[in-house]
């Protein structure tokens, strides 16, 4: 089962050595072990960490990026709603 992070716990993963999560799509990724390999660079993912990145990653990537690289750094779903 895939764990569930609410906005705020991914915003608080923003470091590289603790985990750089963002978020596209509802999915949380780590970027943290992507960034020397990012064809993109490093400086603007981590411009990114504990943000949603769903419209930037949307305006520079085709469909063909997540299926390839997403489901090594996926760890989790952002929850639907915040837990009251
Ligand atoms: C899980 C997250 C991400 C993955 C797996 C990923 C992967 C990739 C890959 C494979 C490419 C090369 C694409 C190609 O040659 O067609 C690329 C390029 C690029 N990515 Fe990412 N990326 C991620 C997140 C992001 C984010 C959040 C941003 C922006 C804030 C970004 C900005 C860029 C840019 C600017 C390029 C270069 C485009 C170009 O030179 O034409 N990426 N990325």
């Amino acid at each position: 089962m895939s764990k569930t992070f609410t906005k705020a716990e991914v915003a608080s993963f923003k470091d590289e050595k603790t985990g750089m999560y963002i978020i596209i799509d509802n999915d949380v990724y780590d970027i943290a072990p992507f960034l020397d390999e990012h064809p993109g660079g490093a400086k603007i993912l981590k411009r990114m960490a504990g943000k949603d990145a769903t419209k930037s990653f949307w305006k520079y990537h085709n469909d063909k990026v997540l299926p390839k690289y997403g489901a090594k750094l996926k760890v989790g779903t952002v929850a639907e709603t915040a837990k009251l």
